[in-house]
């Protein structure tokens, strides 16, 4: 049997702010990836959203990263990446995916022993061998060993969303279920089943779609965060307590900061 196709998961998000359950989902897909056997799981990244993206109430990219990092002081395997909020404007998911998976090839390479260069003489793939695999990633089967896959970890809203008109590029819903894959954690409200059946696209690559259930239901979503924060009301045990400590100490989500 081929040896485990290494993983790197990518969640893009506002995170504003970071809560338990964006680190569950990393959480999930891992057991749930690792489980068939296929994949290791090597990295999880965080990239927030850039403060152009302009969403009602969101905070500086300074705060959703310093929120972001102290929720994942004691994370061995997940890190935020601040590349995505420090770019001119905001950009589209495909772009940072694209960014990030060059970063990742290029950190974690695709080391080979060669049998006849012998153990000693390790060298890196190249890029066009790299893109070779991308190409076949519809197939969802592992890949060599050596070779990394940058996946987009979300919750089932999300991929709901590629159905809103005009927010997402058809181009790039292509590109990020058959050059990447998905891999998507239930959410209440949400039926990613019937959603990929209903998409032709998506149903062309659901075999590059991991659907996750979260059998342990809860309706953890930063929005209502905000709201028990404007209204004063505790976030103890949804929110890590040093990203407590710190919206506290900067005052942010304060009830004259956003008023819905
Ligand atoms: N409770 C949840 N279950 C499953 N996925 C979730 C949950 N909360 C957040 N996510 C996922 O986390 C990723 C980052 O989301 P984001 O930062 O926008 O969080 P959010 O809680 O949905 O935010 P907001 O409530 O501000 O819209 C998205 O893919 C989103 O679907
Ligand atoms: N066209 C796109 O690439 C596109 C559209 C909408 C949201 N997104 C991204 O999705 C993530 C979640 O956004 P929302 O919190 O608005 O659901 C953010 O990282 C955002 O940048 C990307």
């Amino acid at each position: 049997m081929a040896a485990p196709g290494r993983v790197v998961l990518l969640a893009c998000g506002c995170f504003n702010p970071i809560t338990n359950m964006h680190l569950r989902l990393f959480e999930l897909a891992r057991d749930h990836l690792e489980k068939t056997g296929l994949y290791k799981v090597i990295e999880g990244i965080i990239s927030p959203a850039h403060d152009k993206y302009g969403k009602k109430g969101l905070v500086p990219s300074t705060d959703r990263i310093a929120m972001a990092q102290l929720a994942l002081s004691t994370s061995d395997w997940v890190r935020v990446d601040s590349w995505e909020s420090e770019q001119k404007g905001w950009l589209e998911t495909a772009v940072v995916a694209r960014h990030l998976k060059r970063q990742v090839q290029n950190k974690h390479g695709s080391v080979m022993d060669s049998e006849t260069d012998g153990p000693s003489r390790k060298r890196r793939k190249t890029q066009h061998n790299v893109n070779n695999i991308d190409k076949n990633a519809g197939s969802s089967t592992a890949v060599a060993s050596g070779d990394v896959q940058l996946k987009l970890l979300c919750g089932a809203d999300l991929l709901e969303s590629f159905a809103v008109p005009n927010l997402w590029r058809d181009e790039h819903i292509k590109e990020l279920v058959s050059d990447f894959g998905l891999v998507v954690i239930s959410r209440a409200g949400s039926n990613p089943e019937k959603f990929i059946y209903e998409s032709d696209v998506l149903s062309k690559y659901k075999n590059n779609i991991h659907l996750v259930t979260e059998w342990i239901q809860n309706e953890i979503s930063a929005t209502k965060i905000r709201r028990s924060l404007r209204r004063k009301e505790s976030i103890r045990y949804l929110v890590p307590d040093p990203v407590i400590n710190y919206i506290n100490e900067h005052q942010l989500y304060q009830p004259e900061t956003e008023t819905s």
